[in-house]
């Protein structure tokens, strides 16, 4: 089933609808990544260390090179102004074209903890690879009756909610171009995992203090996991978030790509994770799908 030809697609029990229908052009760039300067391009190649656990690390070798961009159309993707943003804007529309035959429409799945990012990121990349967006937490709750996740926990329970999204990600799992942003605890359930490996997995591996303070920053109200740790909202969410963690990792472990914001900020000589834009995170998304896509093939 294609999500472009449904607007609004009643599935059993979920109304799905679809986000961000484009058209794109086609052109492309070769490089993975840069940092322009002028007319210099620094170029960051990626070496896959394979090991058993961790899929996708990378040894990242810094080379500088020069080439002119003249010949890229203006980008669609945002309306910024400075050049970094209107490169990386450039960089994520050409990765993303040269990707996006390569996906044979197949879903893009965004894991990661609550607060890494799946919805930011999940709708840029919807955007750029002319995708639908969906977010299980958004379905559940629609399949509620517009019931708040929040809600559902405190009427339902856990387990309740659990099996809705389970049963979520199993409608998603029928249909083609989607982008799904994932609830933080999907990855939990090895059934979810049935339905996601339709598709390729990407876990958005954001450090701990990093999403504590991005949580903090909007309360801890409509996250039912977080909620009822005494403190201020960075300490109880630092606290919780990292025995959900201890409990998870492994089991994001299992995505089929990950994008490591520690991993991006060293590549950039950036210091603080919270200083990457959300276009540059997406690029990096879009280059371990890349690396993931060149295994499997091999
Ligand atoms: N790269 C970024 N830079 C700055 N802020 C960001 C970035 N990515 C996400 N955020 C902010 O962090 C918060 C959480 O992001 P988002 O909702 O995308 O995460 P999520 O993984 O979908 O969370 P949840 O699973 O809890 O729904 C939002 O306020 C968002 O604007
Ligand atoms: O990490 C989690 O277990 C959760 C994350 C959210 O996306 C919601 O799915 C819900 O609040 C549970």
């Amino acid at each position: 089933m294609d999500a472009k030809v449904a607007q609004s697609l009643q599935l059993s029990c979920i109304w799905i609808n679809p986000e961000n229908i484009r058209t794109k052009p086609k052109d492309s760039l070769t490089f993975s990544r840069r940092l322009k300067e002028h007319q210099q391009v620094q170029v960051f190649a990626s070496t896959n260390l394979r090991c058993s656990r961790n899929k996708n690390r990378h040894r990242l070798l810094p080379l500088t090179v020069s080439c002119s961009l003249n010949n890229f159309p203006a980008s669609t993707l945002e309306s910024e102004s400075s050049p970094a943003s209107d490169d990386e804007a450039l960089i994520l529309k050409s990765k993303s074209q040269e990707i996006e035959p390569l996906l044979n429409g197949r879903c893009i799945y965004l894991v990661g903890m609550m607060g890494s990012g799946k919805t930011t990121i999940g709708k840029i990349l919807s955007e750029v690879l002319d995708y639908s967006f969906f977010d299980s937490d958004k379905l559940v709750e629609q399949a509620v009756q517009g019931t708040s996740v929040a809600e559902i926990f405190k009427l339902h329970g856990e387990t309740f909610f659990r099996q809705r999204e389970t049963d979520a990600l199993k409608e998603l799992s029928l249909m083609h171009r989607l982008v799904v942003s994932t609830g933080g605890g999907a990855v939990v359930r090895p059934i979810n995992w049935k339905y996601m490996n339709k598709g390729i997995s990407v876990w958005l591996d954001v450090p701990l203090e990093a999403l504590a303070q991005r949580i903090a920053a909007v309360g801890t109200h409509s996250r039912p996991l977080l909620h009822h740790e005494p403190g201020d909202a960075y300490t109880k969410a630092l606290k919780r978030l990292s025995t959900l963690f201890e409990q998870r990792s492994d089991a994001y472990e299992n995505a089929n790509a990950r994008v490591s914001l520690e991993n991006i900020a060293a590549k950039l000589g950036h210091n603080d994770v919270l200083s990457l834009t959300p276009n540059i995170i997406a690029i990096e998304a879009l280059e371990q799908i890349e690396t993931f896509l060149e295994e499997e093939s091999a």
